[in-house]
């Protein structure tokens, strides 16, 4: 008999949900439905769903329906029980299990079933993720209530970095306080690049073990990682998604004393502690304040990228200030590698459907060997997983990847279902 498993990714914004059937004792995933709710922050909510060959796509929802994450979650189950194209999942009680990414694991390196005492852990490590870590636990909750026979667990986006190198992980601080309150690089987006991994390994036909990429997670929160032998070896993101990358409300990294002048009450607690977050104004402000929304006033990089090209000086800078930090990371990293780098991978929204930044991006890395078909970077095939878009001769292949987390949850889940299955 097929289970079901819903792999649930709460964005600050929005939530989306895949559907999978899988066997048990088998590893034959598929998957039935996507569906998502975004613009959680900026009312109306909108519905995106996908089944087959069915397609909606942007219907307003009513704010009395949908206002939080775990409304959203409520009209999500409600939606797909209903829908008679959907037979498998037919009342609440079908769910098996239910996969939650949550950004911040702290120490966790495996997924783990969610009892009392791992939600609290994670509650308290929602400080480090201010966007991420609240969301999905609401929605946690959500699931524990509608769903009471699902098995709830948690897939830690830090995981994949654990093999980060010792100095990599790092601060040079002193190390008594680093360890006592574990303030080391953790790196993020892992579910994204586990599933980057095994794809680009099968399209270019290596053993995992020995694939050595550079992945560009681009999408509102943007990273880069260093994957030598199907290891990360380094990322961005640090204790925080903040570091790094800019996105869409985050600065990224910045001189850390650039708070102190920019207001007084960088360590005052933000207004936003009150919904349960305790976070600084300087957190609230770096995080939520900054970013693509604070440069151009959209956190759109698609409408910021096409501004650029017809003449707007603030999307511009923008545009300009990706490319440059994205530069650095990937220069070092081909260091890292010493230059045996079999592939630049671009993933994350931004990452795959950014034709001018690709190309921007390409341009300024070509003097390492890179190169870009220009037709094929313009209209890459949508329906692959992954895609080439550098000419055959180049010296190192650029990709297209179409990553996905949900996906990657429900393979680890299918995998692992015998042990992470609540006992009955
Ligand atoms: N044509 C495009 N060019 C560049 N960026 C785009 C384009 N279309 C969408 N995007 C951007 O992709 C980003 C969202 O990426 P996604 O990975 O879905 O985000 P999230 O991190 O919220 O999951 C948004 O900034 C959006 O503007
Ligand atoms: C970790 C992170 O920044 O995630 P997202 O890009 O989904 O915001
Ligand atoms: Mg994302």
């Amino acid at each position: 008999m097929p289970n079901i498993i819903l792999s649930i990714n709460a964005g600050s914004s929005s939530v989306k949900v895949s559907v999978f059937s899988y066997n048990s004792g088998s590893s034959d995933l598929k998957e039935l439905a996507v569906i998502q709710v975004a613009g959680l922050t900026a009312p109306p909510a909108t519905l995106k769903y996908d089944r087959g060959d069915q397609h909606i796509k942007n219907q307003e929802l009513s704010k009395s329906d949908v206002s939080s994450q775990e409304t959203a979650y409520e009209y999500i189950l409600k939606y797909l029980t209903s829908d008679e194209g959907l037979p498998k999942l037919k009342h609440s009680d079908d769910v098996e299990f239910a996969c939650h990414r949550v950004v911040h694991g702290g120490d966790y390196n495996k997924p783990v079933r969610i009892d009392r005492d791992t939600f609290h852990h994670l509650e308290e490590l929602s400080d480090l993720a201010p966007l991420h870590n609240a969301g999905a636990l609401t929605i946690v909750k959500a699931v524990h209530e509608k769903c009471p026979k699902a098995s709830n667990i948690a897939f830690f986006d830090n995981a994949f970095h654990q093999t980060l190198p010792e100095a990599a992980r790092t601060y040079a601080i002193d190390q008594k306080v680093a360890k006592r309150n574990k303030l080391r690089k953790y790196g993020f987006h892992g579910l994204s690049y586990a599933f980057i991994t095994r794809a680009v390994a099968s399209h270019l036909q290596k053993p995992t073990k020995d694939l050595n990429i550079v992945a560009l997670h681009l999408g509102s929160g943007a990273s880069l990682c260093c994957i030598k032998g199907g290891e990360s070896i380094d990322t961005s993101m640090g204790l925080t998604p903040l570091a790094g990358l800019p996105g869409a409300t985050r600065s990224g990294s910045i001189d850390p004393s650039l708070i102190f002048h920019f207001t007084h009450d960088a360590g005052k607690p933000s207004r936003s502690s009150a919904k349960g977050m305790h976070i600084t104004e300087a957190e609230d402000i770096l995080n939520k304040k900054s970013g693509w929304q604070a440069l151009t006033g959209t956190t759109d990089f698609g409408a910021i990228s096409s501004k650029a090209e017809q003449g707007d000086a603030a999307c511009k800078l923008a545009f300009d200030i990706f490319v440059d930090r994205v530069i650095d990371f990937v220069a070092a990293y081909y260091v890292k590698l010493g230059g045996r780098v079999d592939a630049l991978v671009f993933a994350g929204g931004i990452g795959e459907k950014g034709v001018q930044l690709r190309q921007a991006i390409v341009d300024k890395v070509s003097c390492l060997g890179f190169a870009l078909d220009d037709a094929a970077n313009a209209k890459p095939d949508g329906q692959k997983v992954v895609v080439d878009i550098g000419p055959q001769q180049s010296k190192h292949r650029i990709l297209i990847c179409q990553t996905d987390e949900q996906a990657e949850m429900a393979r680890q889940c299918a995998q692992e279902a015998d042990s992470l299955r609540r006992p009955s």
